[in-house]
């Protein structure tokens, strides 16, 4: 069957291959460095039939309404937290995003972040360049060791889990997880949510953004974690107050952390966070590998084909 060409997709990620989207008609792709603001979204998604978007884009209401003609939204994201699934219900709109291409790479990232914020590795790079910084004592750029500790997961889905696989090797004392379900046959043992704080040497956030987890590591909670605890968050910003793990960190009763998300995202230039040596600011790349991002594409442009064409999504959110 032909192609139906007249379909208008706009796609928000500059430098992916999209040709295959062209077949179904006019592809608008975003070209600039940087995502585009509230603004110019609105402006480009006004006449679209379909949007390939990413986890930066807000698909709110005051964008549905901005097109009334878009059927199908493939968010080339495994997160969802940036698209109002109500809103999209009541419009009859078909969703399709890219659940486990990034579980693995993302568990990878994060290990790779956890021995990074634990070894001190960025810092001792930097430290490096001058052979005046590393002139040799005793605890030269000494760090934690994971062997023998507790390192607990704030949420364990799939990507904890991995996570949690790849850390076991490293011989811990023991995992705990504080999830909203507990798990079956588990490494980890469940405890409360003050428990974990408590008692995590790493405490690790894999959880998703939900209304409750929003803010859910503040002034309180960095306070009631161990004195020279390290903090890694490889979920979404906005589960982290920034003022407070900033003082957390500031102070050293956290020794470190290794952040990938943050709030705001990306972090204003010369925020204070940058200028910590105990903290590591990643540009939420955990998923960032050529192989899980051309997959990634691949899912979300087949996603957004089906759902013009009236076939089932490959990974359907909603349809
Ligand atoms: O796919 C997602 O939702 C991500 O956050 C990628 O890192």
């Amino acid at each position: 069957m032909a192609a139906n060409k007249n379909f208008k997709i706009l796609v928000t990620v500059t430098g992916l291959p999209v040709d295959r989207l062209r077949e179904f008609g006019t592809v608008v792709q975003w070209n600039e460095l940087g995502n585009p603001t509230s603004q110019e979204l609105l402006e480009l998604v006004k006449d679209c039939d379909a949007l390939f978007c990413h986890g930066s884009n807000k698909i709110d209401k005051e964008l549905l309404d901005a097109a009334p003609k878009l059927k199908v939204i493939g968010t080339y994201s495994v997160g969802y937290n940036h698209i109002d699934l109500e809103e999209c219900k009541k419009r009859g709109l078909k969703i399709g995003y890219t659940p486990g291409e990034t579980t693995e790479v993302a568990a990878e990232f994060g290990v790779g972040l956890l021995l990074a914020t634990a070894r001190r590795i960025p810092e001792a790079n930097e430290a490096s360049k001058d052979p005046v910084n590393v002139r040799f004592h005793g605890y030269l750029m000494s760090g934690k060791q994971i062997m023998d500790t507790t390192i607990g997961f704030f949420g364990l889905g799939a990507i904890g889990s991995s996570m949690l696989e790849k850390l076991a090797p490293f011989r811990p004392a023991r995992f705990i997880y504080h999830n909203r379900s507990r798990k079956e046959n588990c490494l980890a043992e469940y405890v409360s949510f003050d428990e974990l704080v408590k008692e995590s040497d790493f405490l690790i956030v894999t959880a998703a953004l939900t209304p409750e987890t929003t803010g859910k590591f503040d002034k309180d909670v960095f306070a009631k974690m161990k004195k020279g605890a390290i903090f890694v968050n490889i979920s979404r910003g906005p589960l982290v107050k920034t003022e407070d793990i900033y003082d957390a960190l500031k102070s050293g009763h956290l020794e470190a952390a290794g952040l990938d998300v943050t709030d705001p995202e990306p972090l204003p230039k010369g925020h204070p966070l940058l200028a910590l040596k105990n903290c590591i600011v990643t540009p939420h790349i955990a998923s960032a590998t050529y192989r899980a991002r051309n997959r990634m594409n691949d899912l979300t442009i087949a996603n957004i084909i089906n759902g013009l064409t009236g076939k089932p999504m490959l990974a359907p959110l909603l349809e």
